[in-house]
């Protein structure tokens, strides 16, 4: 975040010097024979320093390095002053240069340790007990809808970073729920998915959690509007709409003029950015559903993986590992693509969920200092909850041309013992057999020992499996809040450090705007093929193509 090329640093260039000359080296199967202490090398355990219950393996020895290429990765995170970026983030400066605010998500989860001085950092304890309050009514049944019922439904409209934390959060927490309460969340614009939604709802006992931190956002906009137009089919007084809605943002003026009161508004600040807001108001749907105190505790342990990026050396620093290990892949051998693989089914929303987080906040060919990148920024994330993905994509990750490097993670014991954990046990067994059958393959010799001397060389030739395909693997002992907490943390820091190292911006969002405005421009020309102007001839056709099909 200096602003500065990556390219420029002298770690860099070592690293690529590297890379030239000893990438037909970098044999995972040798580096294995070669050394009988390399997983113990190359893995650590996480304990949370606030509680040794919170503890996960990170075993990143699969991976194309060896110790003199992981010092000199570290050697470029401390070039590019990761450690001061990070201390400044934690501190309250305004770090988001673009748009002059500080990036404090770290400060929604942090129970008074850090001292941080930013306008709402001392709102922030006041907001979560609106939170607990609201909460605990919603959930004993005595914040009453307009007929005097008690809420059995919540629905949540937002979009982004205002949807996807909520929904991979309160999916991954499942276990904890409360059974008698449903969740939905309305995020698309496409009239569908609110009418499929409003289907199944009740207006008596359903709650509308209007999402938004700017509350201008097109889509939640319409989406509320409608609900509310639903909504006031039933309860026709607009006195109850306050029984019934509730908002989520910064922009106070906005709620008020939709006709939520201030009592049922739920704060957050600016330093908040959208795709690091689950911790915050945002997260109240999270709270609904699994309750405030496993709310809570999915932010204590997200705040236990703070204090160890915050407190812990370089070389033991869990999310600089993942980070740099991402950037050797990423800049030096021109991988695209990052995997995240949770053999979970409660985390099936987990790549989702990081195709924002990181996508968003690493996608950027532009330094802080507005310089044009001569490297790869943010890879392109993606991925399924195991086993499901290895029935779809694997193939291609261990037989097709391109390096993936995956992430694969999983818990120790499952939520769901049934048959005896035998679920469990062949889930995880695939959990161990697929990163060592990426990095070990399978040999011509041994096919051929397998065929025997019938078989034909193309057969031959299609059952090798090249193997030296990196991942990471991440195994913790039981998928609880505060391991939530720790695990989403952890690959938030990661993208930090990255964006550091590449110079970027991590905390903007300006490449989502053009299409926005494009839209609007767009759906004022709807009408009739005379308005549609200044478009190429491809937008233009397109356009009178839907004029002559369109009935309203
Ligand atoms: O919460 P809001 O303001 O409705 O924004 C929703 C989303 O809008 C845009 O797509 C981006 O700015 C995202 O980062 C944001 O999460």
């Amino acid at each position: 975040m200096s602003g500065r090329l990556a390219s420029d640093y002298t770690a860099w260039k070592k690293l690529q010097t590297i890379y030239d000359t000893e990438k037909s080296q970098l044999v995972l199967k040798d580096l294995f024979a070669q050394d009988a202490d390399r997983f113990k090398k190359f893995s650590k355990e996480y304990v949370s320093p606030d509680d040794p219950a919170v503890t996960f393996l990170l075993d990143y020895s699969k991976n194309l390095i060896t110790e003199p290429i992981f010092h000199t990765l570290l050697d470029l995170v401390r070039e590019a002053g990761v450690e001061t970026y990070r201390d400044k983030m934690f501190s309250g400066e305004h770090i988001n240069t673009s748009e002059d605010r500080a990036v404090l998500h770290v400060a929604l989860r942090n129970f008074d340790e850090f001292k941080i001085s930013e306008e709402g950092v001392s709102e922030v304890s006041a907001v979560l007990q609106h939170i607990r309050q609201f909460t605990e009514s919603v959930r004993d049944g005595s914040w009453k809808g307009y007929t005097g019922k008690s809420i059995d439904t919540i629905v949540n409209i937002g979009i982004g970073g205002s949807d996807l934390g909520p929904v991979m959060v309160t999916e991954a927490l499942k276990a904890y729920s409360k059974r008698g309460l449903t969740a939905h969340f309305v995020s698309n614009i496409d009239g569908t998915h609110l009418a499929e939604t409003l289907r199944v709802c009740n207006p008596e006992t359903t709650l509308f959690i209007i999402a938004s931190k700017t509350f201008t956002t097109q889509e939640t906009i319409t989406n509320a509007e409608s609900a509310r137009e639903w909504f006031l089919q039933s309860a026709k007084d607009k006195a109850h709409v306050a029984k019934h809605f509730v908002a989520l943002s910064t922009n106070t003026k906005a709620v008020t003029a939709f006709g939520i009161s201030q009592e049922n508004m739920f704060q957050f600040w600016d330093w908040v950015g959208g795709r690091y807001s689950l911790w915050s108001a945002i997260g109240l749907s999270i709270a609904l559903v699994i309750g405030y105190d496993n709310f809570e505790q999915l932010l204590k342990g997200a705040h236990g993986m703070d204090k160890h990026f915050k407190e812990t050396p370089l070389e033991k620093n869990l999310p600089v590992i993942l980070a740099v290990i991402g950037i050797w892949y990423n800049d030096f051998y021109g991988s695209q693509t990052q995997l995240l693989l949770p053999y979970d089914q409660y985390l099936h929303k987990f790549a989702d969920y990081f195709q924002q987080g990181d996508m968003e906040s690493n996608g950027k060919f532009v330094t802080k200092g507005g310089q044009r990148v001569n490297y790869e920024t943010g890879p392109i994330i993606w991925g399924a909850a195991g086993t499901n993905g290895q029935h779809s994509f694997y193939q291609l990750i261990h037989q097709g041309t391109k390096l993936i490097p995956a992430d694969f993670i999983a818990p120790a014991t499952t939520l769901n013992p049934i048959r005896d954990s035998l679920h469990h046990r062949i889930l995880l067994s695939n959990f161990f057999a697929q990163p060592e059958a990426l990095a070990f393959g399978k040999t011509e010799e041994q096919v051929r020992k397998e065929l025997g001397p019938n078989a034909s060389e193309p057969l031959i030739k299609s059952k090798v499996f090249e193997g030296n395909r990196p991942s990471n693997s991440i195994i913790f002992p039981l998928l609880t809040p505060t391991t939530l907490g720790a695990l989403i943390a952890l690959y938030e820091h990661k993208i930090f450090v990255q964006g550091v190292v590449w110079g970027i911006n991590s905390f903007d969002q300006m490449g989502v705007e053009l299409g926005k405005v494009l839209a609007k421009a767009i759906l004022a020309q709807l009408g009739k093929p005379e308005d549609v102007t200044g478009h190429d001839s491809s937008t233009t056709g397109l356009i009178h193509y839907y004029q002559k099909y369109r009935k309203e």
